[in-house]
């Protein structure tokens, strides 16, 4: 008779901490340090200034004055009162003429218009008092201001045209809808009125908010500061890239992943360091670091598993840095903390991810970016989408895992539509296995799948929500 198969090692049933409830857990520490009473709130900028665009209004902005600031024409044409020309007896072609009463380009001071005339005025000039209308260039018969005026006058003067007998300009079909009041006039204050609040605490910058600004006539902008993060990666067998390497030695990846990601998610990287697996010589880099720079963030990478040489967890579980496990693959170990306030030194939040590039990785998007989005406008949240499986896959129970996958060929997309939205839902092909060392995979991967903890095995065609990378678009 055969042997009965041995009994599997009994694994202590302690429960993994889920990725929502560290999501939480970051954000509550983030929140005390990023929103330290004693730290600047806003920083002034001008509106011209490099880098403004995702950054976070520091204090509400009311319109000083209207926009348009004066009513002014929308046309290159002609402003005139819509009496004359309907009290004008029409030519055999319905045609009407008036004389030309002057020239009114951009820049120049409203002039008056006179009874029974026209003013020349071009796009954005004053509209003249006493007109009403602006009949657009194309409307006469020359068609063109070249056979109507002589010379381009100067700039910001409302010059006469010139002649002993005024040019006569001569409207041609012209409807009821031409000679309506106010058309091709931009009222003041159409787009916005004095007082309007224009800007919110809060609100992110974009180009047009920058426009605007600089248009309403504020040169400057406060600004939130952006939060401030030291990163430290960690390991004796990590060397910095152009250095030669010795046997069992590897580049240091995730240095340079972590400030890219930060960077990405609106945060400042002040400084970055790689220390070897020496307790005393991590914790003295520590200090110094936090010393020099006042970060509110301090990221590390690396140390905190279950190694004999756990560098970061062995020098900051006596500092407030508790290390324990998420229900999540890449990325299950995880440490995390708050260095109190000491002395003029505000309290830093300390972030402990997993050495292994793609567990550094995962974690940034499914834990770090969702808690420090919901604290700080300038970090982009995760975007989430539904994406179809184009093939089965099988996943670990227990645990949310992220499958690095790429949206499949356009046409097979466009095949697949969500009946109940017409949207189009993409469909996805894994790229690789699930272990946390395939660099390669993920850095040409579109999304993270994410698969729950009952999801042992999903079938191809079904749908799961995925996390777009930083720097992926949709297809
Ligand atoms: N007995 C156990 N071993 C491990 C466990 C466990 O639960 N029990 N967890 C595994 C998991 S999951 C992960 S993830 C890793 C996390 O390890 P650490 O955060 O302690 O990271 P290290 O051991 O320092 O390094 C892991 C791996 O990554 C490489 N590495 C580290 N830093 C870098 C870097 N800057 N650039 C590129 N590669 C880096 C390192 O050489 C290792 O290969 O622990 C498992 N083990
Ligand atoms: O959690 Mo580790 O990140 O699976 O390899």
């Amino acid at each position: 008779m055969a042997p009965a198969p041995a009994p599997s090692p009994s694994v202590p049933a302690t429960r993994r901490t889920s990725v929502p409830e560290h999501v939480e857990r970051l954000r509550g520490l983030l929140a005390e340090a990023l929103e330290d009473p004693a730290r600047p709130r806003t920083e002034r900028r001008r509106v011209t200034d490099s880098g403004l665009v995702g950054r976070v209004a520091a204090v509400d902005v009311e319109a000083p004055g209207p926009l348009p600031s004066f009513d002014n024409s929308q046309m290159d044409g002609f402003a005139v009162r819509t009496e004359d020309l309907r009290t004008q007896a029409r030519g055999a072609a319905g045609e009407s003429t008036l004389p030309l009463a002057g020239v009114v380009p951009a820049g120049a001071a409203a002039p008056e218009l006179p009874p029974g005339a026209v003013l020349a005025v071009m796009t954005g000039a004053p509209i003249p008092e006493g007109a009403d209308c602006v009949v657009p260039v194309e409307r006469t018969t020359a068609g063109r201001f070249e056979q109507i005026l002589p010379a381009r006058p100067a700039p910001g003067v409302a010059e006469d045209a010139g002649d002993a007998s005024p040019a006569q300009v001569t409207f041609t079909g012209l409807t009821e809808e031409d000679l309506q009041p106010g058309r091709f006039i931009r009222r003041t204050g159409s787009d916005v009125q004095a007082g309007d609040r224009v800007l919110s605490v809060g609100d992110v910058l974009t180009p047009s908010v920058l426009g605007l600004l600089a248009a309403l006539g504020l040169p400057d902008v406060r600004i939130r500061p952006r939060a401030r993060a030291l990163v430290l990666s960690t390991g004796d067998e990590v060397r910095q890239p152009g250095s030669p390497l010795q046997p069992g030695q590897l580049y240091d990846a995730d240095t340079p992943l972590l400030i890219a990601a930060l960077e990405s998610f609106g945060v400042d990287v002040q400084a970055a360091s790689a220390t070897a697996d020496d307790v005393e010589i991590f914790t003295d880099v520590v200090w110094a670091l936090l010393a020099e720079h006042d970060p509110q963030l301090l990221v590390t990478a690396g140390g905190i598993s279950a190694g004999a040489f756990e560098v970061v967890r062995q020098g900051l579980a006596s500092r407030g840095v508790e290390f324990g496990s998420v229900a999540q693959q890449p990325g299950g170990p995880q440490g995390w903390g708050l260095i109190p306030a000491q002395g003029r030194q505000p309290a830093v939040a300390v972030i402990c991810l997993p050495g292994n590039p793609v567990s550094c990785a995962v974690s940034l998007e499914t834990l770090v970016r969702p808690a420090l989005a919901e604290l700080d406008a300038a970090c982009p949240p995760p975007h989430r989408l539904t994406v179809r499986l184009e093939e089965a896959v099988d996943s670990k129970p227990g645990v949310t895992q992220y499958r690095r996958a790429v949206f499949t060929a356009p046409e097979a997309e466009a095949a697949a539509s969500d009946p109940e939205q017409g949207q189009p839902v993409p469909e996805v092909r894994l790229v690789g296995g699930p272990s946390s060392h395939l660099l390669g995979h993920l850095a040409r991967a579109d999304v993270l799948l994410e698969l729950h903890e009952e999801d042992t095995h999903v079938e191809a065609g079904a749908e799961r929500e995925a996390l777009l990378l930083t720097g992926r678009t949709l297809p």
